[in-house]
């Protein structure tokens, strides 16, 4: 590509352009024989529909879809829930519902919220004696409350708000650098914008402070906000979840595995991952193709979920699998502990139709009903995926399921397609062998 040519690929002021604009611009500089209809095959029927979509993030161009799914025979915490998933990963959706099928006969799964502890953090230079925080924090706390009290009153009656603050010395930094954490409660929320907004209330009025405190001698009076925001590491809210039940009774129909060995298998397999940081990652993004399922469906923040998640599996130091698992009495136990800051108000999740939905459908669940429900869901997946591991191998149900992709990659008809998801039951799948079956089909 000649120098003029990439020149001719910038753009300046894009982001003003509207929609026609940005489709045009793409199609003339980047994408030589496509139409804009490429980019309009998903739009919603639904102008005012279409334009909501639109607004969730910027510079757009379209919708992308991904399937709506539902697992259904999930039994938590005594009740029957059908659960929404959207995935992109084939066999996930049916793992999960294997998963709940296989427990509802066996007690289901249990879970409970542990804590719904949020973090803030302001960072700023001070230049104070790191000992005079004490003598200073007590009024410096309370025209923090105080200035931020209008904002912080109706969650206080939903029995969130900020829930206590440390003003903490961060010498590995730098001597000046201080750091104010603040603990929350959000209610039914995720919370981030709230807890963003207090902070950066927090931000103005420390300086104020600093400018204006009687207590505060001249080199006190040095400081400096560098940032105001969350934090995403959330391990104060957490939820447990476990299944639990017999030994006799984790029998694999049809299987001809015994139950027994089966367990010993099923927990070999959860050791290793507790100690191998390796397997951990991937048994931990078994555990997180459930999760971040529910996640999407409900229209909540995933990546705040994901590095969430995994800085709490790297808690100690060592990578780990975030469930464990145990057999005491000849009971078997599996658990999994993980961190969701999860909401079912704020955000998209009202937002969203396909969000909304899922709420619905999950019969518009508290903030920390839906952590159970999300935490059960990445808790039977591991179960479904850890079960093919040490029976099957995870690849006769996975690549069950992923022949349907690769049947549409190979623009199967759909005549074809039933003589190859015939042909292929009971078989060996890969992208090869289906290639050759249909070429012979196709003389
Ligand atoms: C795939 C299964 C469930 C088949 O398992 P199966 O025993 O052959 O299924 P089945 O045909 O006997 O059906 C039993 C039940 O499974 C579900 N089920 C079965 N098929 C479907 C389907 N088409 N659509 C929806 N649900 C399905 C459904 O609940 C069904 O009950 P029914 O509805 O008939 O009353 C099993 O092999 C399995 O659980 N495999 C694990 C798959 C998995 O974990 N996939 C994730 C991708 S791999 C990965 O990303 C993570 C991993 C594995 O690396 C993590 C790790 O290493 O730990
Ligand atoms: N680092 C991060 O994770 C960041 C995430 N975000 C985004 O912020 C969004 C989530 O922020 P939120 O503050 O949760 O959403 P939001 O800004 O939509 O606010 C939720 C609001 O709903 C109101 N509310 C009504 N009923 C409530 C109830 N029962 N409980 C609690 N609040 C109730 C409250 O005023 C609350 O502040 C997500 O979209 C996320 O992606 C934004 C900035 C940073």
């Amino acid at each position: 590509m000649s120098e003029n040519i990439r020149e001719n690929h910038r753009v300046s002021g894009f982001s003003k352009f509207d929609k026609q604009a940005r489709r045009r611009w793409l199609l003339d500089h980047f994408l030589p024989g496509h139409d804009s209809g490429d980019f309009a095959f998903f739009d919603a029927t639904n102008p005012d529909l279409q334009e909501v979509v639109d607004n969730f993030s910027e510079n757009t161009l379209g919708n992308f879809p991904l399937p709506f799914g539902v697992a259904p025979n999930f039994l938590i915490n005594g009740k029957v829930y059908a659960v929404p998933m959207v995935i992109e990963e084939s066999s996930v959706v049916a793992a999960a519902s294997s998963a709940a099928k296989y427990w509802l006969t066996r007690g289901g799964f249990e879970a409970e919220v542990i804590a719904t502890e949020k973090l803030g953090q302001l960072h700023f230079r001070w230049g104070g004696h790191p000992d005079r925080r004490a003598a200073l924090f007590p009024e410096l706390e309370r025209r923090l409350r105080h200035v931020t009290s209008g904002i912080t009153a109706r969650m206080e009656t939903r029995g969130g708000g900020v829930r206590g603050m440390q003003w903490k010395h961060l010498p590995a930094v730098n001597e000046q650098c201080y750091q104010l954490l603040v603990r929350f409660g959000t209610g039914d929320s995720m919370g981030a914008n709230f807890i963003n907004t207090v902070l950066e209330a927090y931000a103005t009025e420390i300086e104020l402070w600093s400018s204006d405190s009687e207590q505060l001698n001249a080199r006190e009076r040095d400081l400096e906000v560098v940032m105001a925001i969350l934090s995403n590491h959330t391990p104060n809210c957490t939820v447990r979840t476990w299944v639990r039940c017999p030994i006799e009774q984790m029998n694999l129909a049809g299987s001809g595995v015994d139950a027994a060995d089966f367990v010993r298998r099923f927990c070999f397999a959860v050791d290793i991952a507790r100690q191998d940081p390796y397997r951990a990652v991937t048994h931990n993004k078994g555990i997180m193709n459930g999760i971040d399922a529910v996640v999407l469906a409900t229209g909540n923040d995933f990546r705040a979920v994901e590095s969430a998640a995994h800085a709490f599996a790297a808690e100690g130091g060592t990578y780990r699998s975030l469930s464990r698992c145990r057999v005491v009495d000849g009971i078997f136990h599996f658990e999994l502990t993980v961190p969701l800051a999860l909401g079912t108000v704020g955000g998209l999740t009202r937002l969203h139709p396909l969000a909304d939905i899922a709420l619905d459908m999950l019969g518009r669940p508290s903030a920390e009903e839906l952590m159970c429900v999300a935490a059960a869901t990445g808790l039977a997946q591991n179960f479904a995926a850890l079960r093919s591991l040490v029976t099957t191998g995870i690849q006769r149900g996975h690549m069950r399921m992923h022949l349907q992709n690769i049947l549409s990659s190979l623009e199967a008809t759909v005549t074809e397609r039933k003589a190859a998801t015939g042909f292929f039951d009971g078989r060996t799948v890969s992208h090869h062998g289906v290639r050759q079956y249909l070429e012979k089909l196709r003389g």
